[in-house]
């Protein structure tokens, strides 16, 4: 049996992401939250001939503990997206509230459950839901994942562009680190299941790395003010929390990026700090998965001169990053 839940069901993201969980056929109920329109949404899903039991729920009546009661995956795309000419540190100060009101919630019904954030900004909202949940006493950083997977899914396809072979894009496995924006988004081409062409000039290499490190804003900007990467990025979180929900069942050997708090796996966590030079509390690397979350942080390996700049060049914005969430928790406490 396994409940997941979508809080912000209702909105770009969470409608195609509720579509792919109810067609999971691991998942045997599915709990919808919004505050607006998840009755229609659960309606209209609970028609589709697959195991999932779903439920649609509003605040009024105890609708986010019925939502969140029972839950083992709990995935978070509610808050506002973005604008052309906004950066996601913009959509701080209405997500942060919002991340915080729901990671309260998780705290008091659901504070076992695989916690899976979406909303922007993702470098600075994990760290809001980590420090609610250590409020309540109930923080296991093992649980707690923010989902970098657009960028992962991203490198694939543009990598198979390059090859030229976008039948190939499914198989292409390209690490994506840091965090999920701008210049903490940093991919390592150099260890990608299928190499770039050898002759791939300075040039193309730099265009390619900044179209991951800037996939976000090519869609912002053909989607003209009516929002950001909604369908992509619902296809990226059921794909994470397919493999959260296959390594809870059981299946071995299931690792994929994640930006998580790094005491998740200390000597892992350790180890990757060591390697970054920094104690960093955050951040995005392999990690391995297992019935009770993290098992293990991969350490970033052998990275080319260019990545390691990459990497240093991630560290001070994502160390301000995470800053910001942990302050903003801070003062919403006095
Ligand atoms: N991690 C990632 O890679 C990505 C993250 N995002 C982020 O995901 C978030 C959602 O984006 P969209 O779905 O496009 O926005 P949207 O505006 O279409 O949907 C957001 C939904 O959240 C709901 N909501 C607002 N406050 C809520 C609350 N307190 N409780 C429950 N639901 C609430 C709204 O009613 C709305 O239905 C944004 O912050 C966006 O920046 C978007 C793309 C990629
Ligand atoms: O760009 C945005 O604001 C949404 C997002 O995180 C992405 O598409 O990677």
């Amino acid at each position: 049996m396994v409940k997941a839940v979508v809080l912000g069901a209702a909105g770009g993201i969470g409608q195609p992401l509720s579509l792919l969980l109810k067609c999971n056929p691991l998942v045997t109920e599915l709990g919808l939250y919004d505050i607006i329109n998840t009755p229609g949404v659960a309606a209209d899903l609970s028609h589709i001939a697959t195991p999932a039991k779903v439920e649609g729920y509003l605040p009024d009546g105890g609708g986010l503990k019925n939502t969140l009661t029972g839950a083992h995956v709990v995935v978070i795309p509610a808050g506002v997206p973005r604008k052309p000419g906004m950066t996601r540190d913009d959509l701080f100060k209405i997500n942060a509230g919002i991340v915080e009101g729901l990671a309260n919630g998780i705290a008091e019904h659901c504070p076992k459950a695989f916690v899976l954030v979406i909303s922007n900004p993702v470098n600075s909202t994990v760290p809001i839901v980590v420090e609610v949940l250590k409020k309540n006493n109930v923080f296991d950083p093992k649980r707690v994942f923010g989902v970098t997977t657009l960028d992962v899914v991203r490198a694939s396809t543009f990598v198979s562009e390059i090859i030229g072979d976008l039948g190939k894009s499914k198989d292409i496995v390209v690490p994506v680190v840091g965090g999920h924006s701008g210049v903490t988004i940093v991919p390592i081409l150099s260890q990608s299941s299928h190499p770039l062409p050898s002759g791939i000039s300075d040039g193309d290499y730099d265009k390619l790395v900044n179209r991951i490190q800037f996939g976000g804003d090519e869609v912002v900007k053909a989607k003209d003010g009516t929002g950001s990467a909604t369908l992509s990025m619902a296809y990226a979180g059921a794909e994470f929390a397919d493999k959260v929900i296959k390594a809870f069942k059981g299946e071995k050997g299931i690792v994929a990026p994640s930006y998580v708090n790094l005491t998740a796996d200390k000597a892992g966590g350790d180890a990757l700090k060591a390697e970054l030079g920094t104690d960093i509390e955050y951040f995005s690397s392999r990690i391995e998965l297992g019935p009770e979350g993290v098992t293990k942080i991969h350490p970033l390996g052998k990275l080319t001169p260019k990545e390691k700049s990459l990497v240093e060049a991630a560290i001070p914005d994502l160390t301000k990053n995470i800053q910001t969430g942990i302050a903003f928790t801070k003062k919403s406490a006095l």
